[in-house]
């Protein structure tokens, strides 16, 4: 029976469609289909006017039965009482017409995989700026989750979600709904790209059958169905894949390809498991790769937590940098940090000159350009003090607003449900940028004489020249013809100081839908910036989780003994093998599907799959890597056996 009605990604369902979902849930597209179920755009008609778009996840329930549909709606309750700007919200669950529903905030730019491939595409890169920001914005949301012993089991850029420049973490209750939560089996059955080797070789798990559980545990009062019986130590285990999958994201961002790959399952989890740690390239900061190598340690518990990785002196200097940019950008201050970023440009040009010149050696034209960066520079000067000053004015302006609105707008709006009417208001007078600074009464910072005199007029002859540049009427200069110092390492060196990397990286993306941010969008920094002053003041000594090496009875338990075949319930890899199948032959047809499998399992039988090219070879041009996706069902299933095999040998205790 059809559930909704389904559409291809990016269509309007037809007409005459199934109405309102929970009748509220208008559908306006889908959106795409995950492992799990189909996702749509949706309008909600009872939410508030600029609340109206949302997210449908729908999850065919199949064969679950009663009690693990009990069990993800109580989960579903978990997650959303989550609130953190670095988190998807999670409004509402519900089942209807046989399918588990879930409806989440939207975000416009879509996940992360699809904007890395978008740059990849434009044959571009990120700058280490924007990487880091988003990374910390990671580290944030994580150690937030951290804190309330949820652990996220699927860290994947598919499910990195982003909304106006801020990163989302989503998806992380959806995979266990299905899966019946096992962590250990939800990890190894899902993309293999962002697998530690302690996953793929099965080490180093304890073997109680609690720690499955323990992954989604919010409570600690141990009330909810998913608590358990020892969180802290099952959280040792899962803290230090979190930490590893962090690290293959970083590299992601940073190298725009998977840390580890290979054209098949094999190849993946060899060089997870035997590989080289890779390395970041030369031009991104060896303190930003040396995190890297901490995160993808092959010890895991050489592995850093987020609120460790926080608390370094590299991550805390970003997070002050980003909290007066994100304040900035909050305040509406864009417009003036271009002025004062392009005369702090002129600044650093005043210094380069000033240390390789030696002015009597000079040709007048350029004694000419170092008198005017003179007076460049005082002018940078005079806007510093401006700047400042005007800073001031921002704080001043800000703490009138927060006593006004302060139950709308900030944290509490990400805190209360969004489903009230609460934040109509607000919502509904997007206050502009623009307004901002005539409703808070401040000046914008004088702006350069236009009419200096051109560097051409200068003429060659020296004493001509000299004549020329006595006379007063200069006093800043035209760079245009000069190099430009990148903004973003000015503004590295000064984090007083926002320059163009504010501007080109951050307000571009943060306000280039429509040039302004409305209240929500304002409160989410606010949230953001709440986080991060936390963090930063914070003692982070309170980390629940030491990611040491699990203790047995026994004593520590050798990081070599296998443990792991045990652990994974024949059910769930039933399910991800199920899925795996389906959306093969979604994507290929069950003819040819059949007919990959049937060569896949030949070559596999033979060995020939560890062959780099062997997988990909028999995958259609156009799908190249659902070969991948059917050699990871082969390889699931041949798990399958062994579990089977396993159990039948175990006696029950
Ligand atoms: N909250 C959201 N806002 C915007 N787009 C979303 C949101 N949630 C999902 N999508 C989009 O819907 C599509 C399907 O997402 P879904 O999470 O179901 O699958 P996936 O992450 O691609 O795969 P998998 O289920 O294997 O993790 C993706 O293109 C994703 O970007």
């Amino acid at each position: 029976m059809p559930r909704f009605q389904e559409v291809e990604s990016g269509q309007a369902p037809p007409s005459g469609g199934s109405g309102l979902v929970a009748k509220r849930y208008n559908i306006l597209q889908s959106l795409g289909r995950g492992s799990f179920g189909s996702v749509y755009l949706v309008q909600d008609t009872r939410a508030a006017d600029g609340e109206k778009l949302k997210v449908l996840k729908q999850i065919p329930l199949g064969d679950l039965r009663p009690d693990e549909t009990v069990r993800a709606t109580q989960e579903a309750q978990l997650l959303s009482q989550l609130h953190h700007p670095a988190i998807l919200t999670f409004y509402h669950s519900f089942l209807e017409r046989d399918a588990f529903c879930i409806i989440t905030e939207y975000c416009q730019d879509r996940d992360l995989d699809w904007k890395l491939e978008e740059v990849r595409r434009a044959g571009r890169s990120l700058p280490e700026i924007q990487v880091i920001d988003w990374f910390i914005q990671l580290l944030l949301g994580l150690h937030y989750m951290h804190d309330r012993r949820i652990l996220h089991r699927d860290l994947k850029a598919k499910n990195v979600f982003l909304k106006q420049n801020l990163v989302k973490i989503g998806d992380f209750g959806v995979s266990c709904l299905l899966m019946g939560s096992c962590d250990l089996a939800t990890t190894f059955t899902g993309t293999p790209y962002y697998m530690s080797p302690e996953v793929v070789t099965h080490q180093g798990y304890d073997s109680k059958s609690d720690i499955c559980h323990v992954a989604v545990t919010g409570s600690d009062t141990g009330d909810s169905a998913w608590s358990c019986q020892c969180p802290l130590e099952a959280a040792a285990f899962i803290t230090p894949r979190v930490a590893r999958a962090l690290g293959c994201l970083l590299f992601e961002m940073c190298c725009l390809t998977h840390a580890f790959r290979g054209p098949s399952f094999l190849s993946v989890v060899m060089k997870i498991v035997e590989g080289e740690t890779p390395t970041l390239p030369a031009s991104f900061s060896p303190d930003l790769n040396s995190v890297l190598q901490r995160m993808l340690h092959k010890q895991p518990s050489s592995r850093p937590s987020a609120a460790e990785l926080l608390k370094t002196k590299f991550m805390e200097r970003h997070m002050q940098k980003m909290k007066i940019r994100f304040e900035f950008v909050s305040s509406g201050g864009e417009e003036d940090a271009q002025v004062i970023a392009k005369n702090m440009q002129t600044k650093v040009h005043l210094q380069t000159l000033r240390e390789r010149s030696e002015v009597e050696k000079m040709t007048p034209r350029e004694r000419m350009r170092l008198r005017k960066l003179q007076a460049a520079d005082e002018k940078a000067r005079r806007l510093r003090k401006l700047a400042e000053k005007k800073y001031e004015e921002i704080h001043t302006r800000r703490r009138e607003l927060r006593s006004r609105h302060f139950e709308k707008i900030s944290v509490d709006v990400l805190n209360e449900s969004r489903e009230g009417g609460a934040c109509q208001t607000l919502i509904q007078s997007p206050i502009r940028s623009h307004d901002h600074r005539s409703a808070g009464g401040l000046q914008p910072i004088e702006r350069q004489d236009e009419s200096e005199p051109e560097l051409h007029d200068i003429p060659e002859d020296p004493q001509a020249a000299e004549v020329y540049y006595n006379q007063d009427g200069f006093d800043s200069c035209s760079e245009d013809e000069e190099t430009e110092t990148p903004a973003e390492t000015l503004y590295l060196s000064d984090p007083q100081i926002p320059a163009a990397g504010l501007i080109d990286q951050v307000i571009d993306h943060q306000l280039s839908s429509d040039d302004h941010l409305d209240f929500l969008q304002v409160s989410e920094l606010e949230a953001m910036m709440k986080h991060m002053q936390k963090v930063l003041e914070e003692e982070l000594s309170g980390d629940p989780v030491e990611p040491e090496a699990p203790q047995t009875p026994q004593g520590p338990r050798s990081p070599q003994t296998p443990q792991g075949p045990q652990m994974i319930n024949s059910s769930l890899l039933e399910t991800r093998i199920q899925h795996l199948r389906e959306s093969a032959c979604r994507r290929l047809g069950s003819d040819v599907f059949q007919q990959l499998y049937e060569n896949l399992k030949e070559a596999r039988r033979r060995r020939e799959v560890e062959d780099e090219d062997s997988v990909t070879e028999d995958a259609p041009e156009d799908e190249p890597d659902v070969g991948f996706q059917v050699d990871q069902l082969l390889f699931l299933e041949g798990e399958l056996q062994r579990v089977r095999r396993l159990q039948e040998y175990t006696p029950p205790v």
